[in-house]
This record gives C-alpha cells, sequence and structure tokens, in this order.
C-alpha cells in the first residue's frame, strides 16, 4: 500500500479511538452535570446535609471545569511499548498507552485504562525517552487534532526494529517530535499563555516531577520556559499530592496584573482549581495596591532596613506622658504621671509579646496603679487614715476603672490599639515620625518615604504592612469568642444527628444491636463530627486562603522571583514555614532596584544552604538572530553569563533604524500599521514614554514599559529609544535585556538619542 494510503488507515485507526474517548468525556460530563443540577435542586435538611451538598456541589463543578478544559487536544499522544513493559496490550500484539488532558478509565472493563492523565507515573516515558534510553518506548505518536478530528499523526522511533517494521527507515526519528515543538513554537501569539503538556521537554519534565521537597531554584535564561514549568509543576503537585494540598492550597507569586492574566488561563486548563494566583502587592489581605512608588522610593521600602524602622515605630506609639495627666475618678483626682506609665510600659515590653496582645498588660498596670493611688486617697480621706479597703473594694475599683471613658481615653492615648495600616500611613505621612523611627536611614532615604496627599498603599507597601501585623499581633479575642459560639453550636447540631441515630438503632434493629452502628457512635464523637464539617466549607483552599493573613500553604511558587526585596521574602516566607517552594527567575533579567542578584544572598537567611539549583538552558522563545543581539547586552550585565541556546531561527535579521528627534513618534505609528500579519505586537518604552503611544493599543498592540512587559510575548517587538529605558534605572541595562527578550518573531529598534551600548548587532536601516 502506498505511503499515504497507510497514513490515511492509521489516521482513521486514531480517529475512532480519540472519538471513544470524547464519547467517555461526554459521558463524564453529562453525569457530573446531572449530578450538579440534583444538589442545587435540594433544598434544606440539617447543617451537616447542607454543608455536604455544598461540597458536592463543589466537586461536579470542578469536574465539570476540569473536562471542558480538557476539551481542546483531549488526547495528543501515543507511546507504543515493548514486550517487558506491557500495559495496554492489543490484540495484534501491541502495546500502548494514550496521552491526555485528563484521565479517563472504562469502568465497565475492570476501570482499565483509556487515557492516561499526563501527570500520571506511567505517561512519563512521553516526555522522557529517547533513542538512548528509550524506556521500553518503541515509537511516541503525537496525536494532532482540531475540534475532535483527528489532523495529523506525527510518529518518531526509538527503536530500529520498530522503524523497519513501519517503513519508516527515511530518517522520521527525532524530526516527528521536533515538528511538534516547532508547530507550537512557530504558532502566533493569542496574548495568553498556553499549555505545554503535548510537548514537555525532558529537562522541564525534571524540574516539573522533582520530589525535591526543599527550595528548588529554576534558574533560567529568557524563554526557557521557566513561568510554564513552574505553571506545570503546580498543576503536576496537585495531581501527585492531592490529599496534602487541597487543604492548603499552592501560592503563585506573578509580578504583575498583566502577567496574572496572561497565565491564568493555563492553570484551568490543566485542570486546578487549588490554586491562588497573587502578586506581592495584593498578598496582604484586604488591602489592594492602588499607588506607584518611585523605583529608588521601592528599593528603600524593600531594604532590610525597614525590619527595624518599623519595630521603633510602634515603639514610638508606645507613649510616656511629657507632663503628668491629671483625671478624675469617682469625683476624686487622680494623676498619671511618667514614673506609673513608664513601669507600666516596661512590664508590657518585657513579656516581648507584639503590640495588641501587650496591651492588656499595660492596661492592668495602669489601672493597678491608679487604683492603688484613689484607694490610698479615699483611705485617707474618707476613712481617717487608715487604708481599711479590703481586696475586693480594690478590685472593684479596678472594675470601675476599667469602664471609665476618660480614663481608659488617657491609657489609649499612651498605648493605642493599632492596625497595621494605620501605623504604617502615619509613619509615611509624617517627618517627624520618620525622624524618630527612621534614624538608621540617611535623609535622603527618610524624604524618599515620606508622602504627601497620597492615599491607599503601593505593591511595595504590602511587605511592611505584613511586617506590622506581626509586630502588633492581631486582638482576636472577640474573633475567637464568635468562633467558640459556632463551634458551640456546631457541636450540639452533630450531638443531635448522633442522637437520633443511636436513638433509633435499637427500634430499628429491635433486639439486635447492629455492631456497625455502635462502632460508628463509638468512633464519632459530636467534637469530630463538626469538624468534618467545618473542613467541608463551600470555598476552595485557595479562596480561603486569599482572605487569611496567617494561611501556610502547602507549595509556594514563585515567578521572577529575582524581583522581590528582601521585605517581600519576609512575607512570602511567614507564608510557607515547611519551605516547599518553587522559585523560577533570571538574575540577568532583574529590573527592581530593590530585587536580587544572587539566589544565595536570598535564600541564605532562611534555608542556608539546603536549597537546590536547577537550570533550563533552551530559548523557545526567541529567535537565535536576536539572542546574538541579546547575548552582547547580557555580557554588560554580567559578562560570566551567556544567553540560552535557541531552538529556532527566525531568517529576520532584528533591525534599528534612527529618525530626527520630532519624527519618532510617527515612525513608530507608521510602523505599527505596516504590521499586518497575525498575532500580537508590541511597543516598549521607558516608563515615561509609555503615555505618548497609548491610543495605539487594540486587542493585537500593546503598548508598555518593560516592567509592565516582565514575562510577556508578542510576535513583533518595536523598542521605542532604548537609551531612555536604559538611562531610567540603576538596573537598565538589565530592562533592555527583557526587551530585546520578547519577541517570538521580528525586532525592531526606533529611536533619535545616540544607542546604548551593546546593540551594535542590530542591522542598521536608513
Ligand atoms: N516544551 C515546550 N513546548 C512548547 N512551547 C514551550 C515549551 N517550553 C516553553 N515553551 C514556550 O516558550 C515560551 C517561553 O516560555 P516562558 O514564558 O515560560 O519562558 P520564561 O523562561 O518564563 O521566559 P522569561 O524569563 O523571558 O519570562 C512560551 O510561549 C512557552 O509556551
Amino acid at each position: 500500500m502506498p505511503d499515504e494510503a497507510l497514513q490515511h488507515d492509521e489516521r482513521e485507526r486514531e480517529q475512532q479511538y480519540v472519538s471513544m474517548l470524547y464519547d467517555r468525556l461526554d459521558s463524564m460530563r453529562d453525569y457530573a452535570a446531572t449530578r450538579l443540577r440534583k444538589v442545587l435542586l435540594e433544598k434544606g435538611g440539617t447543617p451537616q446535609a447542607r454543608s455536604e451538598r455544598e461540597s458536592f456541589s463543589l466537586m461536579y463543578t470542578e469536574d465539570i471545569a476540569k473536562y471542558d478544559a480538557a476539551e481542546n487536544g483531549l488526547c495528543f499522544g501515543r507511546i507504543d511499548l515493548d514486550g517487558q513493559d506491557q500495559d495496554t496490550e492489543r490484540p495484534d500484539g501491541d502495546a500502548r498507552r494514550y496521552i491526555g488532558r485528563v484521565g479517563i478509565l472504562d469502568e465497565a472493563n475492570d476501570y482499565e485504562t483509556l487515557l492516561l492523565d499526563w501527570r500520571a507515573p506511567l505517561a512519563r516515558p512521553f516526555y522522557l525517552a529517547t533513542p538512548a534510553a528509550p524506556e521500553g518506548v518503541t515509537r511516541r505518536r503525537h496525536i494532532r487534532t482540531r475540534s475532535r478530528k483527528v489532523t495529523g499523526l506525527g510518529d518518531e522511533y526509538l527503536d530500529l526494529a520498530t522503524a523497519e517494521r513501519s517503513g519508516a527507515l527515511d530518517g522520521a526519528g527525532g524530526v516527528a517530535g521536533e515538528s511538534a515543538l516547532l508547530t507550537a513554537l512557530n504558532a502566533a501569539r493569542t496574548g495568553h499563555m498556553n499549555d505545554i503538556v503535548e510537548t514537555i521537554q525532558s529537562e522541564q519534565d525534571a524540574i516539573i516531577r522533582s520530589e525535591h521537597k526543599s527550595v528548588m531554584v529554576v534558574q533560567g535564561g529568557p524563554g526557557t520556559g521557566k513561568t510554564a514549568v513552574a505553571l506545570h509543576r503546580a498543576a503536576y503537585l496537585l495531581y501527585t499530592y492531592r490529599q496534602q494540598l487541597a487543604k492548603s492550597g499552592v501560592l503563585i507569586v506573578g509580578p504583575n496584573d498583566t502577567f496574572l492574566d496572561y497565565i491564568g488561563q493555563v492553570l484551568p486548563s490543566l485542570g486546578e482549581t487549588g490554586v491562588l494566583l497573587s502578586t506581592i502587592g495584593d498578598l496582604y489581605p484586604g488591602v489592594r495596591a492602588t499607588h506607584q512608588d518611585s523605583l529608588e522610593c521601592g528599593e528603600v521600602k524593600g531594604s532590610l532596613a525597614m525590619v527595624e524602622v518599623l519595630k521603633q515605630a510602634v515603639r514610638d506609639r508606645q507613649e510616656t506622658p511629657q507632663e503628668p495627666i491629671r483625671l478624675r475618678f469617682d469625683s476624686y483626682p487622680i494623676t498619671l504621671d511618667r514614673k506609673v506609665v513608664t513601669r507600666a510600659r516596661g512590664r508590657a515590653r518585657s513579656s516581648r509579646r507584639p503590640h495588641n496582645l501587650a496591651r492588656p498588660i499595660f492596661v492592668s498596670a495602669v489601672i493597678e496603679a491608679l487604683a492603688d493611688q484613689h484607694a490610698a486617697r479615699i483611705g485617707s480621706n474618707v476613712l481617717g487614715g487608715a487604708n481599711l479597703l479590703s481586696r475586693d473594694d480594690i478590685a472593684d475599683i479596678r472594675d470601675e476603672m476599667r469602664g471609665d471613658p476618660e480614663v481608659m481615653a488617657a491609657i489609649d492615648g499612651l498605648w493605642p490599639q493599632l492596625t497595621p495600616q494605620r501605623v504604617l500611613a502615619d509613619l509615611l505621612g509624617s517627618r517627624k515620625r520618620l525622624a524618630t523611627a527612621a534614624r538608621e536611614l540617611t535623609a535622603e532615604q527618610r524624604e524618599l518615604l515620606h508622602r504627601i496627599g497620597v492615599a491607599g498603599f503601593s505593591a511595595a507597601d504590602a511587605p511592611l504592612l505584613d511586617e506590622l501585623a506581626e509586630l502588633l499581633g492581631v486582638d482576636d479575642a472577640a474573633e475567637r469568642e464568635r468562633a467558640d459560639r459556632e463551634w458551640r453550636a456546631q457541636i450540639a447540631d452533630a450531638q443531635g444527628a448522633l442522637d437520633i441515630l443511636t436513638g433509633s438503632a435499637p427500634q430499628d434493629l429491635e433486639d439486635e444491636l447492629d455492631p456497625e452502628i455502635l462502632m460508628a457512635y463509638d468512633l464519632i464523637d459530636a467534637g469530630q463530627l463538626a469538624q468534618r464539617q467545618d473542613l467541608r466549607q463551600s470555598q476552595t483552599a485557595a479562596e480561603r486562603a486569599a482572605a487569611d493573613r496567617t494561611w501556610t500553604y502547602g507549595h509556594v511558587i514563585v515567578d521572577e522571583a529575582q524581583e522581590l526585596s528582601e521585605m517581600a521574602w519576609r512575607m512570602l516566607m511567614r507564608r510557607i514555614p515547611n519551605r516547599w517552594m518553587t522559585l523560577v527567575g533570571d538574575t540577568a533579567q532583574t529590573g527592581d532596584p530593590a530585587g536580587s542578584s544572587s539566589w544565595q544572598t536570598v535564600l541564605e537567611p532562611y534555608v542556608a544552604r539546603r536549597w537546590k539549583l536547577t537550570e533550563l538552558t533552551v530559548n523557545y522563545r526567541t529567535p537565535s538572530e536576536i539572542m546574538e543581539v541579546a547575548q552582547d547586552v547580557l555580557a554588560r550585565i554580567d559578562p560570566g553569563q551567556t544567553v540560552p541556546r535557541s531552538v529556532r531561527d527566525s531568517g529576520t535579521r532584528p533591525w534599528a533604524r534612527r529618525v530626527p528627534e520630532g519624527e519618532v513618534a510617527e515612525q513608530v505609528r507608521r510602523l505599527v500599521a505596516a504590521e499586518t500579519g497575525p498575532g500580537l505586537v508590541a511597543v516598549l518604552t521607558s516608563e515615561s514614554g509609555v503615555d505618548e503611544y497609548l491610543d495605539l493599543v487594540s486587542d493585537s498592540v500593546s503598548v508598555l514599559s518593560v516592567r509592565q512587559a516582565k514575562g510577556l510575548e508578542f510576535d513583533s517587538v518595536l523598542i521605542v529609544e532604548p537609551g531612555r529605558i536604559v538611562d531610567e534605572s540603576p538596573r537598565g541595562m538589565n530592562d533592555l535585556y527583557v526587551a530585546l527578550t520578547r519577541a517570538t518573531q521580528r525586532l525592531g529598534v526606533v529611536h533619535a538619542h545616540p544607542l546604548p551600548d551593546g546593540l551594535s548587532k542590530l542591522s542598521v536601516l536608513e
């Protein structure tokens, strides 16, 4: 049979299998939808029944989302195995496994696997097998589909005998796999990141499935798939450690909202909902970053020196009066003087509790001193000099003083109950407070911190608020009392349910006591039952975590981790005491002056040297012609580093065009208008240049500063006045490096001012 006919038959066979998988997917979706409808229609019942319904409805909703997300490219691969490692033995003697976006089992046939979830251990050879280490795989097949139709097959033979048998010895090996990758890489960009489950490469797979249980740093140049790997690792971990992570959740931190939006679609398509995506600026619950600091101000706020500044700012709120405070209590004068307050403050401070939690100690000590003062006075006035007041009398006086608004207002003024927001706003808004709290900073740094007429907070403030929350402590007595009350009510409900259960048992069973019911009663006491209900809340772990500052996650992933300041690291580490983290980044791309250029320096205080470095070395985004230019810029950032190897060439040289000063804007407009192909265009400028081009923004054109473009990619990139980008920041060369490496196809530079160093390899256009 001619080759084409063979191909056609083979494709037909795969089509039948793929259609069967889609039928199963439809049934799974229908089943979940029917169950969900039923659950939603049910009403009333015990609190336990309600809570069970909520968790079922969440489960079915998640299932439906997972099946919907698997619709495109449900099954994308197949591996054929040699005789020793047979999994799905076929009548024709082959053993094969199909790989896809979700797992599908054959319920009618002993739960045999019809489709393997890409994260399952048995799917791993699909990503790892090479001719040198075939792992039992004889053939790897990429199955391309569109709208449930098989549109193409790509075979890679990993052993000679199978290749020969299939009549494919003409160099097909290796090429098909690569072509699946190249097809993915050459596709026009859509503005949202796609998953890479079909073409994960082996160095990436090793990171995604790494069993390392402490901090793992993934260092890699631009376009090496760090973000992709981080997201797939989140999906893999949630799949493999579902029990553990579904409760605690996974936190993914990204550099800005545009970026989170860009990657936000990838996770649902990987089928995961237990993940919270956040920027550092939004990690402090209840506060969103609405204000942007200058780079210099952000640098001061991000530095470790702020720990002492904030400690001092809180101490400064624990005041002693300059002059004695004269009050009246029960129509007698009492005096709150420096000595009383200093002693009370000493007692409260030596408790080493956070400010708000030490406050009751301060209050008690002051009240004690004032009550003694008052007792002595009424003792001498009313009782003729003899101190005849009993302990109970003095206790009564203390209680009354605690209820006296004048006394309590005076105490509040000296040791107020404080929120982080208030302390920070007061500190940043007052030169006087800054002068005392930030003595260790220079006058220039203090001036950078000082703000006038600014409401709201910046991204760099979030770690400061978090630090303050630690220093202040939350006086949650009222909240605890409320939770206690709820807990008791839940126990009462649960007890009621158990009473009905045991009360009905003897009647139902007449004289015969069912040992199972007795066991249920023995094993589940009301407390445990209530606790179980408590866990079945309708919110996902991610939703609950987002609202809770003290939440500790099961795993934390940080993208563009090089950008985090020292203060941001402190905030993040509080959320992950087990230190199971994946940090991806590139120290050559650090743009924030508060960011870091050394992983060891960042991690030393938290895990000493107990962290693992892994590297990604292949660039899947940027063509080699652009990376040649970027190499020269990288050499100026760090002469010891080389750019990652590009997986493809574009055939087009990046260029620069110099125009007179007044013509830059017009030139940019003309070039953007000339971009007619599919895909995305980005105009990248200095921070101050963005406004000039905002009118160009459309579905396919973005206008961004380099900071905003971090982590993103576009088919075509136009950099405007790179000299300005470099001059604008102390890490300007890093910013230029980031800007150069955003394009998947074409790069051009328009400028009136001289080009910065390192761009001599650009072709000069007249
Ligand atoms: N194995 C792969 N198969 C297909 N596409 C891939 C693969 N690995 C990476 N890519 C693609 O390469 C591009 C760059 O990946 P990604 O954004 O994750 O890189 P990065 O290392 O985070 O880059 P940067 O540091 O510049 O932000 C993306 O379009 C991604 O989908």
